[in-house]
């Protein structure tokens, strides 16, 4: 089996305060769109878009989750499962920017430490910031991530964000593991049976089977059976 018939999924959710441009930055990304206007998220929102890194492709599950503290309870079980995770905050709202270690927290509480990148958005609107930038690379420097300044609505930086996130998650999974740097190689069969073997858990009552090791494989890594998506944006 040749390596371009697999494919990997990310799951990658969207952290971060009301307002700050989540919905938007999810929306530019796999739709190329801006909106002025501003429609809270109840919930959890998903969309789609797939990308190329090495000559593998990868899927791209972007979780808008919503910011207000009252939806918590519902955002916290879609945290489930992600692989990476944008922790974003606005330029003109300082509250957002404290917010951020209290982000990382929640999001870790349930997922653990997962690839991260700190966002400042609305960057166009720096003249109205909230903090300045001296603030903002000490929290990244605190946190150990990787900080972009963007502008979803001049589309600046979007792209870079979640083409790191992809990037990292793959040298992550290609470095920790052996089975796995090697299944996404060349080793389908391996896959295959890695299925299997979870579909058998599942038929057992084993209802943790995607969740945990080598399991997760199997929610992550496929054949690709739509190349006819390739580049397309899903709204679920
Ligand atoms: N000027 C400017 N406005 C932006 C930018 N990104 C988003 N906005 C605006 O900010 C407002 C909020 O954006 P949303 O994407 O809905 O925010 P959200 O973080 O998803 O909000 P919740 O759903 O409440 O969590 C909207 O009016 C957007 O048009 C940006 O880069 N620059």
């Amino acid at each position: 089996m040749i390596e371009e018939d697999i494919e990997i999924a990310i799951k990658v959710v969207v952290v971060g305060n009301g307002a700050v441009g989540k919905s938007s930055m999810i929306q530019r990304y796999c739709k190329g769109i801006f909106t002025k206007d501003y429609k809270k998220t109840i919930g959890v929102d998903f969309l789609e878009r797939q990308i190329s890194i090495d000559s593998k492709d990868i899927r791209l599950m972007l979780w808008d989750t919503a910011g207000q503290e009252e939806f918590d309870a519902i955002t916290k079980s879609y945290y489930r499962g992600a692989q990476a995770c944008v922790l974003a905050f606005s330029t003109t709202d300082r509250d957002s920017f404290e917010a951020i270690e209290s982000w990382k927290r929640k999001v870790e509480a349930e997922v653990g430490s997962i690839p991260m990148v700190l966002v400042q958005n609305k960057i166009d609107l720096i003249d109205d910031a909230k903090m300045d930038s001296e603030e903002t690379e000490k929290l990244a420097k605190k946190l150990h991530l990787r900080f972009y300044r963007t502008s979803v609505k001049d589309n600046v930086k979007v792209d870079d964000v979640f083409k790191y996130l992809a990037t990292k998650y793959l040298k992550l999974i290609e470095k920790s593991g052996e089975e796995v740097g090697q299944q996404i190689g060349n080793n389908l069969d391996m896959f295959n049976a890695v299925a299997s073997t979870n579909e058998k858990a599942k038929s057992k009552g084993n209802s943790k089977g995607n969740d945990e090791g080598v399991i997760q494989l199997d929610a992550n890594k496929r054949k690709s059976q739509s190349k006819k998506n390739k580049g397309a944006c899903v709204l679920l």
